[in-house]
């Protein structure tokens, strides 16, 4: 729990909302906290709830910022610091952040992004010495930061080197610079509308892509945006949206959501009139799914359970859906603080729960049955090479190529394996705020009749 204190009533403007930014940046950088753990739930930062919804718009978008651009921007600190960051104060460190990031992206005039950034360490017992360097800093930040950014031309400081070197290994140097780009633009928000696609699309200032996701750039609370209580629609990236259509007809089947909560996917195969059960192992992520289909009105059997421990005496499904837990590397533009808080041997671990979950989903599934395996990740070991793994020890399966046109025709994301695997920079738009997609893997495979 942060030990600082939020808003008393005297405090100047958007103060409140900027110590709250700086204690989320120390949970996620010093602490290593989710971002969602802490804008969410039961332990999400008490001083959120003194937020106006503007401000909580703010903190959050500034947060962002933040860790999308952590590279570049302790590059500059580091080049406007004699002696480097103060280590004995991490209140100073998160105000020049917070200060750097607002002059450099965002749309706070410079005087009061350093005159906040002051007023945040001078209310902090150990940071408040350093008033002087931190108005000093950002005052020079404003003035010289656009050339130490030119610096780093030709670099990707904004992802973590062991992610960088990953990603150049497997799609090569070009697409993972490439990739680093696109995690650095804002997202849009993507939605999965139920039906009148154009007509959703106008209302939320938007537009249909081609794969009928409806894309908006409208910011803040979605709870505020019309169609949200009556359950019109539902926040999915337009690639997590893929994996679920691979199934085709699911009228009336009998589908297994193996790794189901929040419900994205669980929701599209009940809207397409599926008959669901729909597993996780976590209760409060189970009772967000059940929230959502609430809102949705749409129905599905919910289950809290371990996957790889359940399923004994059960029939078995005609189409199974595995959407695995992952290191989440492609969804980074959404949640950039997974660049932060993952790390190279986290990998291998999930790894062996995907494999395990996969057999187990095999068990579950009638001859003739589909299995669409999926994961958020950029990684091969957690897709292609699970896929591999698994077609190699099973010989009872067989890979259902995805063609283009199950896809809208966008081959750029089918491997000439007939998998599925979209990037972060796919999906260019003459808007780049339109462009991108989260990275996504799926293999669709048959049980053999
Ligand atoms: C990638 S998320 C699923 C997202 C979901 N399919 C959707 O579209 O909204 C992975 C989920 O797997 C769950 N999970 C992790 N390990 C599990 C296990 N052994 N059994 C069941 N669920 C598990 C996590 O709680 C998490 O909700």
């Amino acid at each position: 729990m942060p030990s600082t204190r939020f808003a008393p009533p005297s405090e100047v403007p958007g103060l409140a909302a900027r110590r709250i930014a700086a204690d989320i940046l120390d949970g996620v950088l010093l602490k290593r906290r989710t971002l969602d753990d802490q804008l969410d739930g039961a332990a999400a930062h008490p001083g959120l709830k003194t937020l106006s919804d503007r401000d909580r718009a703010l903190m959050r978008r500034l947060v962002a910022t933040i860790l999308r651009r952590l590279g570049t921007l302790n590059h500059v600190l580091a080049r406007l610091l004699d002696r480097g960051v103060p280590t004995d104060a991490p209140r100073a460190h998160s105000a020049l952040l917070i200060g750097a990031a607002q002059i450099l992206w965002m749309d706070v005039p410079d005087h009061a992004a350093v005159d906040l950034s002051v007023r945040l360490v001078q209310s902090d017992r150990r940071a408040s010495r350093y008033a002087g360097l931190v108005n000093a800093v950002l005052r020079r930040c404003a003035r010289e930061a656009a050339q130490l950014i030119d610096e780093l031309q030709g670099q990707s400081p904004d992802v973590p080197s062991w992610l960088l070197a990953r990603w150049s290994a497997h799609y090569g140097e070009d697409t993972a610079r490439k990739i680093a780009q696109a995690l650095g633009e804002e997202p849009s928000l993507d939605l999965t509308v139920k039906s009148d696609h154009e007509a959703w699309a106008t209302r939320l200032h938007g537009e249909v892509l081609p794969t009928g996701t409806v894309r908006t750039l409208l910011q803040g609370s979605v709870r505020m945006l019309p169609g949200y209580d009556d359950g019109q629609w539902w926040v999915q990236d337009a690639a997590a949206a893929l994996p679920a259509r691979l199934f085709g007809e699911v009228a009336g089947q009998r589908i297994l959501d193996l790794c189901a909560a929040p419900g994205g996917k669980t929701a599209q195969l009940a809207h397409a009139g599926a008959i669901v059960t729909a597993i996780d192992r976590s209760p409060n992520r189970i009772a967000r799914l059940q929230e959502n289909l609430t809102r949705l009105s749409l129905k599905a059997e919910t289950v809290v359970a371990d996957a790889t421990e359940w399923g004994d005496g059960h029939s078995l499904y005609d189409g199974i859906l595995l959407d695995a837990p992952c290191s989440s590397t492609g969804t980074i533009r959404r949640h950039p603080d997974i660049a932060w808080l993952k790390q190279d041997s986290d990998i291998a671990a999930l790894c062996d729960l995907q494999s395990r979950l996969l057999r187990k989903a095999s068990s579950l599934l009638r001859p003739g049955g589909l299995l669409v395996y999926c994961t958020c990740s950029l990684e091969p070991e957690e897709g292609e090479q699970a896929i591999a793994a698994l077609l190699a020890a099973d010989s009872s399966l067989s890979r259902v190529p995805v063609t283009a046109s199950e896809v809208a025709g966008l081959s750029e994301i089918i491997t000439a394996q007939g998998e599925l695997r979209t990037l972060p920079c796919h999906l260019p738009h003459a808007d780049p705020r339109f462009a991108g997609l989260d990275g996504f893997y799926a293999a669709r495979l048959l049980k053999a009749p």
